[in-house]
């Protein structure tokens, strides 16, 4: 029997190094076999049976949180001890005396859509983001339209959404050919904080079959982002219902607009903003097109920047695994992971239940170096830490959010999430991927709640699992192969057992 050292009495010491022998592994899996599995009914993972597989859900907490958790308990403990004299002023003597008025609230519009326009959003550039998003749900919109076979405006145009900057003008304009605004819907869509009519086209088309399944769309304040970026916007518009008139919605953001008639109009909505001095970056091609690239990259329609297409890549996650080619996921490795080489494994997936899943994890063909950076988020994120990084690899894992999933979130407050550093174990770092967490996770404007949501839900772990479950059939089906990929990144397995402090759950793994 090959020697194994004891990680649990062991891991306090500073000495102990990331080894562990490679003849025998260890499992660690605490969520995944005490609740998750219990929970999604897996069958009981046959460890014994599986050589040089390691699961591993971490609860990583780094050298900085450890001593901070330590420290806070140490206050309590002291706080507690201390004998204080009780004095309170709480009692339990008010009560309400006769029958009381019902009210509305009162909101003072012109302070909530500063609220609205300035602090709902901790980054200026998700603008895009927003007005993209609503171009693609007027265009979804205009899809449906069609497939009933109604009468439509302008019928010979194309579906697409249009961007164009303007450094001379200072000016960002977006143009789409969805099913516009009539000036009622203007009124009620533009001049309403917080009423939603991707919403409303929601509960109006009721939940047959795959409507709405794109429409991103459903808090009513995305568009009011424009006003971070401009000092003015200008809303063209023109409704598919046949023979609209077009109108034209101007307004600066402080709470009052202009509504009036307009000639020159094609159907869809051209969106023209005028941007304020400490926002002229958004004016610039190249930087326009990395936002893109960054946050809807995969929406299902084609963006044109400045007449050309800048989207080229299907949201691969979303499609049957069977209808994927091994080209298809080259071309979407090179892109996600910022890379040349190919992937050596490839692992797609997709559940429905009990939880929806979409997944898709890659093992880069290249062998590391060194992996101690753990990268959620985006290509560019990915890229500035490549940088600093030896060998040029650090793979990445980004979330995608919203009804579609096609829509990236935005990553910086990610990095540093303690949460996410906590959930995600250290050794995923090996690959890169992407998974689409369930559409029952409600979309909630803080990007930071939702991830709160999918991670607590399970389906990140679920996911994890899932991928191990991948890596055990490999080692099956090709154990040359699997060696030399166990070969090249086995170090990080082992340092994902050693750095973790939860190995109260264990389970050994004979080869
Ligand atoms: N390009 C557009 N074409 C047609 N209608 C639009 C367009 N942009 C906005 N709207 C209308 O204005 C409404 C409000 O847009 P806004 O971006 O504020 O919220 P939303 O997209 O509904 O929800 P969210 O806040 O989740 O993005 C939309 O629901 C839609 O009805």
């Amino acid at each position: 029997m090959p020697y194994m050292p004891d990680v649990r009495s062991r891991r306090d010491s500073p000495a102990f190094g990331p080894f562990v022998p490679a003849s025998r592994y260890e499992m660690i899996c605490p969520d995944i076999r005490k609740k998750r599995c219990q929970i999604y009914s897996f069958a009981d993972l046959q460890l014994g049976l599986l050589p040089k597989v390691l699961l591993y859900q971490a609860h990583f907490l780094s050298p900085w949180q450890r001593y901070m958790q330590m420290s806070s308990d140490s206050n309590n403990s002291a706080e507690s001890t201390k004998d204080e004299e009780y004095h309170t002023l709480i009692k339990d003597t008010e009560r309400s005396r006769g029958p009381g008025d019902t009210r509305e609230f009162q909101a003072d519009t012109r302070k909530l859509l500063d609220i609205v326009a300035r602090s709902l959003y901790s980054e200026k550039e998700v603008f895009i983001r927003e007005l993209i998003s609503n171009s693609s749900d007027a265009l979804e919109k205009l899809r449906y339209v069609q497939m009933k076979n109604e009468k439509i405006e302008d019928s010979n145009l194309d579906l697409e959404i249009h961007i164009a900057t303007n450094a001379n003008k200072k000016t960002f304009t977006i143009q789409d050919t969805g099913v516009g605004m009539t000036k009622e819907e203007m009124v009620q869509n533009l001049g309403t904080i917080a009423h939603s009519g991707s919403k409303a086209f929601l509960d109006s088309v009721g939940d047959s079959a795959d409507n709405g399944r794109n429409i991103i769309g459903q808090f009513g304040v995305g568009f009011y982002s424009s006003f971070m970026v401009g000092y003015k916007v200008e809303v063209y518009s023109k409704s598919m219902k046949p023979g609209s008139v077009a109108y034209k919605w101007t307004s600066d953001g402080t709470g009052t607009y202009e509504i009036a008639e307009a000639e020159g109009v094609q159907r869809g909505t051209k969106i023209v903003i005028h941007l304020k001095g400490d926002s002229s970056e958004f004016c610039v091609d190249s930087f326009v097109k990395d936002v893109i690239a960054k946050y809807s990259n995969f929406v299902g329609l084609p963006i044109y920047l400045n007449g050309k297409k800048v989207n080229v890549v299907q949201a691969l996650w979303m499609m049957d695994p069977k209808d994927v080619t091994e080209d298809m996921h080259e071309e979407f490795y090179r892109l996600i992971a910022n890379v040349y080489d190919k992937p050596r494994y490839s692992l797609h997936y997709k559940t429905d239940a009990p939880v929806n899943i979409r997944a898709l994890f890659y093992v880069p063909e290249y062998k590391p170096k060194k992996i101690n950076v753990l990268t959620i988020g985006d290509r560019q994120q990915s890229a500035a830490l490549q940088q600093e990084s030896d060998d040029n690899t650090s793979p990445s894992i980004s979330l995608s959010h919203q009804n579609c999933c096609r829509i990236a979130l935005s990553s910086e407050l990610l990095q540093d999430s303690s949460l996410i550093r906590k959930d995600i174990p250290h050794n995923l770092t090996l690959s890169s991927g992407k998974i689409s967490p369930s559409i029952s996770i409600s979309p909630s404007i803080s990007v930071q709640n939702f991830f709160r949501t999918a991670l607590s839900s399970g389906k990140i772990s679920l996911s994890i699992y899932l991928s191990h479950k991948y890596f055990q059939e490999q080692s099956k089906k090709d154990p040359e192969r699997y060696d030399q990929f166990y070969e090249d990144y086995g170090l990080f397995f082992r340092e994902g057992i050693v750095t973790t402090p939860e190995q109260e759950t264990r389970v050994r793994l004979d080869c």
